[in-house]
């Protein structure tokens, strides 16, 4: 057998076959990715080919933590998937096209990132997306029950206050339901208070921690100014405008967009931000800590955002609010009061 038989040999097995490899070295490449490509996650990407889910797959496929990248989508995952794959990084690139070949993305994932679903235009809240993302986001989270029951979930699909409960009524009804694998990721809410909150400071945002609780719309977002690292203090005046910016930062993307869509390159980077945390938790690093929307009993509430620890097992470890001055326990109720209808009407969508 020659080189090129024996190099269609081993691309048989491969998803896309690798083609254009000349000579030894070449095929001493294919040997090694055949069984896997390097120690590291397996990740998949539920949306992959669009405006999050392109720069999202980009970033991942960097990623030393990953060693199998499974990009999926409804359209355009052959050409997204022939572009990464071309990168010079460790990760093996995978594209899967289309609900029959959901189940095939999905087996044997470690971690599965959902940007699927559309975006807002101008004029409209994230509520506004529940009827379409509502039913993308079932029917996604049933294919993670049946293939990788026991994968780490971030949900990115809009309306996450509404998707996260749906997730995991998903789950519950397929038995599997474990609160520490599902987690809705209000990361780019923490990324542009850090940036705003820095640029008030005249620091650099990479030393700027701002936890940011509740969930992801509107008055649900609800950041901590009084608990910012470091230590710091606002007039009455900055408090209001830096929460108003943090809570309306979509709002920005989406009108400055003129109806193109909302935040993908920044979400991307949150995304990949927080995918990582969740990766190094399964690794058993220390000391992960970052916020998201999960199953919680920091109030009464079912969902809530709040800090979390990652680890092996996912959220192993929800950290309680800590003290809030007065604007922020009034924020807490109006957050409150909003996110129970949100969770409400995503665990109704689920269980009819
Ligand atoms: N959590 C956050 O902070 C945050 C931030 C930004 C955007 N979002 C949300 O992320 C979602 C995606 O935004 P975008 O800008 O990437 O939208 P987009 O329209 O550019 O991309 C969405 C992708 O989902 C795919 N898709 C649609 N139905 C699907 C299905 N059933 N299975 C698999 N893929 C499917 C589309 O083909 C498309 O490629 C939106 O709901 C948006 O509101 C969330
Ligand atoms: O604002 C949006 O609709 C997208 C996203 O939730 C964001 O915060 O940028």
């Amino acid at each position: 057998m020659d080189v090129n038989q024996r190099i269609s040999r081993i691309s048989a097995h491969l998803n896309p076959p690798l083609v254009h490899i000349q000579g030894d070295a070449g095929l001493e490449q294919v040997k090694c990715r055949a069984k896997g490509g390097s120690p590291g996650f397996k990740v998949a990407i539920l949306g992959a080919s669009g405006g999050i889910g392109q720069p999202l797959s980009m970033l991942m496929k960097m990623n030393p933590l990953v060693s199998v990248l499974h990009l999926y989508d409804v359209a355009n995952t052959p050409g997204v998937t022939a572009d990464i794959s071309h990168m010079d990084t460790n990760a093996v690139v995978r594209g899967f096209l289309g609900q029959q070949q959901l189940e095939d993305a999905l087996t044997g994932m470690d971690l599965v990132i959902i940007p699927a679903g559309v975006p807002r235009k101008p004029g409209m809240t994230r509520d506004d997306l529940f009827n379409i993302n509502a039913g993308i986001v079932k029917t996604l989270c049933e294919g993670i029950a049946k293939c990788c029951p026991k994968a780490i979930v971030n949900v990115i699909s809009n309306p996450v206050n509404s998707t996260v409960p749906i997730a995991a009524e998903v789950f519950k009804k397929a038995g599997i339901f474990d609160p520490r694998k599902l987690l809705g990721v209000t990361m780019l809410d923490v990324v542009r208070a850090n940036t705003f909150v820095a640029e008030v400071l005249g620091l650099d945002p990479r030393d700027v921690d701002v936890p940011v609780v509740g969930g992801h719309a509107g008055v649900t977002i609800l950041p901590l100014l009084s608990q910012v690292k470091p230590l710091c203090s606002f007039t009455p005046e900055e408090t209001n405008q830096l929460t108003s910016r943090i809570q309306n930062g979509g709002t920005e993307v989406v009108e400055a967009k003129a109806g193109t869509g909302s935040a993908t390159l920044s979400m991307a980077y949150a995304a990949v931000k927080f995918a990582e945390s969740c990766l190094r938790g399964l690794r058993g690093d220390a000391g992960v800590v970052q916020c998201s929307f999960v199953a919680s009993q920091v109030t009464e509430l079912p969902f809530f955002a709040s800090k979390v620890r990652l680890g092996r097992n996912g959220v192993e470890e929800i950290y309680p609010l800590g003290p809030l001055n007065e604007y922020e326990r009034a924020g807490l109720v109006k957050a409150k009061n909003e996110l129970a209808a949100s969770i409400s009407k995503g665990v109704a969508f689920a269980r009819k």
